[in-house]
């Protein structure tokens, strides 16, 4: 017998270095390996992915190609375009498979699909072997020793990665990789039913994803945004493995930046260059090793005199990450939702989800389908989706997260508590299913996680800490560059009148050239900006009342009263929340405590204040310099 002729299944993990599951696959001493990647229908048709996000897939799968090929030249990133439940046993039989190895993944939908291609490779006589490389610890691991529960809290995630063992260090990259064999595609394509098609509203051209299993020159090549009848991407920031080490070399070369870095005073209206890392994306498309940037950190933290520590700090940073993945992986498909989520509180948001029929243990929020309990709601909700909110420092955030799909964690706070918990009371829901289109970083279990924190739904529960939508961008950008930048009809305005329109006399709008005017939705007419949609410091106080009587009637989102709806009655009979007053900015949230949840006693301790000069700001101008 021959040696092991194996399938390298890449999905989580496009890149080269630090990749365990890579170095199972070769250490088989393969006669062949063939690096493929399969062109799933399910991310096509049925999750949201905006075009920025596709762009960068298709930058990493381009980078990482080219780097095979590298290696050997007969070799490069094989795309098969079908689904992998029906592709993978035809691609067993037809090329002799003897191993296939990927790779784990935890995410909900990627257990499920990756079971039925597990049973398949098993009937069919195919080893599987799937080592986790996608997080610090194996989530699955964490459960265990958190004893089988999800991590809920930072503290919860370091006992158990306690427990579970010391972070392995990166692995280095292979320095030649086998042939890849004959790959015969002697059977037919099954094509996926494009119905229904939830990235239908983002196709400008004919989507032609699947007229062949190997593409349209049967060379296995890497789609196109014209294929998928996509319209090109707007966003600047570009995948690949390539790039992804270059830019982590970068961050760690500023030693006193990574090394001191505190999450709390990044400034979140900086952009080009952004205050944080922006590595987000290439940890999502995995061209980046989450290990490999935790040991870089972390070598240069234990050297390094006055380093700061989690939850602040960068290695903290990976922390957070780890948790959301551990809470997810316990679990299971309910963590992206309210329903069926015994971790997460029940509040009667606007614009619930729809429940899709006679699923009581199923999910609800896969669809984005939703009730239109009040119209207010729904177009408050669409305002702030299209950022005509009529407050400039959201509006700005929403554009960038639009044209760009990245924005800072403190700028994805503003927005989120202001769409729900701080504001409009919408559902977090709504909020989580626009980042799923709109992140280039959209991971279900941090979006999920960071969502619920948010809303003070679970991890976080300090539900009278409201971000102000005017104060909190004022503290760190005084003059309004990010409103600038990404809300241009108020770029001439008024320093003073930048976070406030509304307020701008007359002879400053007309010196500005603008107009404040009507709700933003549909046809605006050039040089208008909108009227502020609601009245701040009044529906903080509704809010935070509303979710204080949700807090005292304590429901969890796999209650019974939730799923048969007599919630209703419990809330009725609550009556009317009492309407206390939180007044003022005493309770304006600043971020400080962003990542402190669990710090309760240094909870009082912490004082506002001005923005101080600290080493981000300095890292941020040694970029600009
Ligand atoms: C409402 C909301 C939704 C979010 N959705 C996502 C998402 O879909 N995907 C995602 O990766 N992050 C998400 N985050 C977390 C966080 O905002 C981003 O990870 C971070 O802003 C990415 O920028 P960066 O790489 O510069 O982060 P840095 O500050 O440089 O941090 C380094 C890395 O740590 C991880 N990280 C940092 N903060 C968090 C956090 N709070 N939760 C989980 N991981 C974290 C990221 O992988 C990040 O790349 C969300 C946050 C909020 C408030």
């Amino acid at each position: 017998m021959g040696n092991p002729r194996v399938i390298y299944w890449f999905r989580t993990d496009l890149r080269l270095h630090d990749s365990p599951a890579l170095k199972a696959a070769l250490d088989l001493n393969p006669d062949v390996l063939w690096p493929i990647f399969t062109w799933d229908p399910h991310y096509v048709y049925r999750a949201k992915g905006g075009v920025n996000r596709w762009q960068y897939l298709f930058d990493c799968q381009n980078d990482l190609s080219e780097s095979i090929t590298k290696l050997n030249p007969k070799s490069k990133l094989f795309v098969v375009r079908e689904a992998p439940q029906t592709v993978m046993p035809k691609l067993f039989k037809a090329w002799k498979v003897t191993h296939l190895v990927f790779e784990k993944d935890t995410d909900s939908y990627g257990r499920e699909r990756d079971k039925v291609v597990v049973d398949l490779a098993k009937k069919a006589g195919v080893k599987v072997i799937s080592p986790y490389g996608r997080t610090l610890w194996d989530s699955d691991d964490l459960v265990v020793q958190n004893g089988g529960k999800p991590t809920m809290s930072i503290t919860q995630l370091q006992a158990a990665g306690k427990k579970v063992g010391k972070i392995p260090r990166p692995l280095p990259a292979p320095k030649h990789l086998p042939d890849p064999g004959d790959m015969p595609l002697d059977f037919g394509l099954e094509s996926p039913d494009p119905k229904p098609d939830v990235n239908a509203p983002l196709r400008d051209g004919k989507d032609q994803a699947y007229t062949s299993l190997a593409g349209p020159k049967g060379d296995f090549a890497i789609e196109t945004l014209e294929e998928l009848g996509f319209p090109a991407a707007t966003t600047p920031h570009r995948g690949g493995e390539t790039r992804a080490l270059k830019a982590l070399e970068h961050i760690i070369a500023d030693e006193e930046y990574a090394a001191t870095f505190q999450k709390p005073k990044t400034s979140p209206a900086a952009f080009r260059p952004q205050s944080t890392t922006l590595l987000s994306p290439h940890l999502h498309f995995g061209s980046l090793s989450v290990r490999l940037f935790y040991w870089r950190v972390q070598d240069l933290v234990d050297k390094y005199k006055g380093a700061s520590s989690p939850p602040e700090s960068l290695t903290g940073q990976l922390l957070f990450r780890d948790m959301y993945f551990a809470a997810q992986a316990a679990i299971g498909s309910p963590f992206v939702q309210t329903l069926n989520n015994p971790y997460v509180r029940f509040v009667p948001w606007h614009l619930p989800s729809k429940a899709e029929a006679g699923t009581e243990t199923g999910t609800n929020a896969a669809s984005g389908a939703y009730h239109v309990d009040t119209p207010q709601a729904d177009q408050w909700f669409q305002r702030w989706k299209h950022g005509v909110t009529g407050f400039p420092w959201i509006d700005a955030l929403m554009r960038q997260l639009r044209a760009e799909g990245w924005i800072h964690h403190l700028g994805r706070h503003a927005v989120a508590c202001f769409l729900t918990r701080g504001g409009c009371y919408v559902h977090w829901e709504r909020g989580a299913d626009v980042f799923e289109e709109l992140l280039l970083d959209h991971e279900p279990a941090c979006n999920a996680g960071n969502w619920q924190w948010l809303s003070c739904t679970a991890f976080f529960a300090q539900y009278y800490r409201c971000y102000s939508p005017v104060a909190f961008g004022q503290k760190w950008d005084k003059e309004g560059a990010l409103i600038r930048h990404y809300v241009p009809e108020l770029k001439d305005l008024d320093q003073k009148y930048i976070y406030e329109p509304w307020k701008a006399p007359r002879a400053a709008l007309d010196k500005a050239g603008v107009k404040v005017e009507g709700d933003g939705l549909g046809e605006r007419r050039k040089g208008t900006y909108p009227e502020p949609m609601l009245d701040f410091g009044e529906r903080r106080g509704v809010c935070i009342a509303a979710i204080k009587t949700a807090y005292s009637i304590g429901l969890h989102g796999n209650d019974q009263q939730v799923k048969d709806g007599t919630w209703r009655k419990l809330f009725e009979d609550a009556g009317e929340a009492e309407m206390e007053q939180f007044e003022g900015s005493d309770h304006d949230d600043d971020g400080e405590f962003a990542d402190d949840a669990e710090q309760e006693a240094r909870k009082g301790a912490g004082k506002r204040g001005a923005a101080k000069q600290g080493p981000m700001d300095k890292h941020v101008k040694r970029l600009k310099a």
